[in-house]
């Protein structure tokens, strides 16, 4: 694992933010058409704000989700809501959108077709990831449900997903396609994530820790 601790958070958006810029840039030099995972919830947002405005062909990049909340799009908890506001705006609007959530009734009803169309897209360019203070990376939940599927050596795709940590049922990334990334970052903050990730090193076990499933490839940045 690689760690890069910074002065403040918005130095650490902002150079994330060139960071993976240069890393789509370098991908698209290469191949026709690439592929950008990024997290959901609180963290992402001003990395997204930097990255919208940057000159790339965003034409060529597909975007998608390291996984999703099952809720409709104009939910507060949309992770699809947060990518539309922030990232997919300005240059980055031009971009390709896979989105998770498809409005049928559940996350199950929509693995097959969705893990279909996630295959061509692989593996992914850049993968930006979070990280809960439980540990958790994508909808990978200490304790989930489908959990013990998702890590194994041949998990489809995609999983749907249901912990009691997560409020909302999910859809998720599973660890052969985060680990398969050509690139990897996790972006945290604070004392507590920080922690978190020292306790995840130790336990060194994707059960208990799902985001050690990512951490040898990783980059991982913090600010407090
Ligand atoms: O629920 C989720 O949590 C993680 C971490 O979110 P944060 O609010 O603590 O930054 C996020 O990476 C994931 O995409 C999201 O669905």
């Amino acid at each position: 694992m690689k760690f890069k601790e910074y002065p403040d958070r918005d130095m650490m958006m902002i150079d994330l933010a060139n960071a993976l810029a240069g890393e789509l840039n370098q991908a698209l030099s290469g191949h026709d058409a690439v592929s950008f995972a990024v997290p959901g919830g609180t963290t992402p947002g001003p990395v997204f704000d930097t990255l919208a405005a940057v000159d790339l062909d965003w034409d060529r990049v597909t975007v998608m989700l390291t996984d999703e909340r099952w809720v409709p799009e104009d939910s507060k908890r949309s992770n699809t809501k947060l990518v539309k506001e922030r990232l997919l705006t300005d240059k980055a609007a031009a971009a390709q959108f896979l989105p998770f959530y498809t409005g049928e009734n559940s996350a199950d009803d929509a693995m097959a077709d969705l893990a279909d169309r996630v295959a061509p897209h692989l593996p992914l360019s850049v993968c930006l990831l979070g990280m809960g203070a439980d540990m958790h990376t994508a909808s990978l939940f200490p304790g989930a449900d489908r959990l013990g599927e998702a890590l194994a050596a041949d998990a489809p795709h995609v999983l749907p997903m249901r912990a009691d940590g997560a409020p909302e049922p999910r859809i998720t990334l599973t660890a052969p396609v985060l680990r398969g990334a050509m690139s990897l970052h996790v972006v945290i903050t604070g004392a507590e994530k920080r922690k978190a990730l020292e306790r995840a090193r130790e336990l060194d076990d994707p059960a208990q820790a799902p985001v050690c499933v990512v951490l040898k490839d990783a980059t991982v940045h913090w600010a407090e």
